[in-house]
């Protein structure tokens, strides 16, 4: 079975370095002029994975624009999420989970289990109570092939009051969490199957990446400000693993596939030229 790290690694290579997130706003909607509605939220999903899933290594539908629908919102993530993994696309389920390791067994069975109709390539996971609760999603995505992506150095600004706080240990918050995946994936080629979330907005704050041999998502690009030009200051040497990823940037285009793809194509090849 081939591991998450190396699935997106290929990916990656074939497709380019970017993820794009399925974020249906209100206003999106609107302005594609959808109705607010289940039938709007269907349309506006099985549009972007018609347009994008095909071409774009990763997509990140954002699960509270669908859980805001209730159960039919919850199925239309599901065959988002079937379909653009049919189509060939990596699904990062974008759905900040964390909780005591009990329950977050839980949360790991509905996202990362092949028996699950929400099983995804991957999820966003919170480390706030403690980056040991989150075993039981680790283990699980190590025996399915699965990736996990830890919030480290999030993209808004409140961020910071929290991540850079500093423990006991003279470390910042963030970099215990940066720490501690780095050391589950020491070694493992070409590349760890354990992301972080950093944001493109933060700037060099001087948290250590080097050696977290791990995908580096970067949200934060377009709508929150951040450019192609900042990743160089927040990732220094660790350009490298770093996943951009658009949402609002990308599907603003829309509802035209045509538009959706020209947008996809200009901020990848913005990405590609600030990657090198
Ligand atoms: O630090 C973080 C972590 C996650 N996000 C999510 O990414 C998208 C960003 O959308 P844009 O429209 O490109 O601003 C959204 O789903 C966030 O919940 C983040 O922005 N920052």
């Amino acid at each position: 079975m081939e591991t998450f790290g190396e699935r997106l690694h290929a990916a990656v290579a074939e497709r380019g370095p970017l993820c794009v997130g399925i974020d249906p706003h209100a206003a999106l909607l609107a302005r594609w002029g959808l109705s607010d509605d289940i039938a709007g939220l269907e349309r506006f999903a099985r549009t972007v994975v018609d347009a994008l899933a095909d071409r774009v290594a990763v997509l990140k539908p954002q699960s509270a624009f669908f859980e805001r629908f209730g159960s039919r919102g919850v199925a239309v993530l599901e065959s988002t999420i079937r379909q653009s993994r049919e189509a060939g696309a990596i699904v990062l389920l974008d759905v900040k989970r964390g909780d005591i390791g009990s329950t977050m067994a839980a949360y790991a069975d509905a996202y990362l289990n092949p028996a699950s109709t929400l099983r995804a390539d991957a999820i966003t996971v919170s480390p706030y109570l403690g980056v040991g609760s989150l075993q039981p999603a680790f283990d699980l995505a190590a025996t399915h092939g699965g990736g996990v992506f830890v919030l480290a150095l999030t993209s808004n600004p409140e961020g910071a009051s929290v991540q850079h706080a500093v423990g006991a240990g003279g470390k910042t918050v963030a970099q215990t969490v940066i720490d501690e995946i780095s050391q589950v994936n020491a070694g493992v080629k070409p590349l760890g199957s354990l992301g972080l979330v950093v944001g493109a907005t933060i700037g060099d704050t001087g948290h250590d990446l080097s050696a977290v041999n791990g995908p580096l998502l970067a949200p934060g690009l377009g709508a929150q400000g951040g450019t192609p030009d900042d990743l160089r200051a927040v990732f220094g040497e660790s350009l490298h693993n770093v996943l951009p990823s658009y949402s609002r940037e990308v599907l603003a285009a829309g509802p035209e596939i045509g538009e959706l793809r020209a947008a996809t194509d200009r901020v990848l090849a913005g990405v590609r030229t600030a990657l090198g």
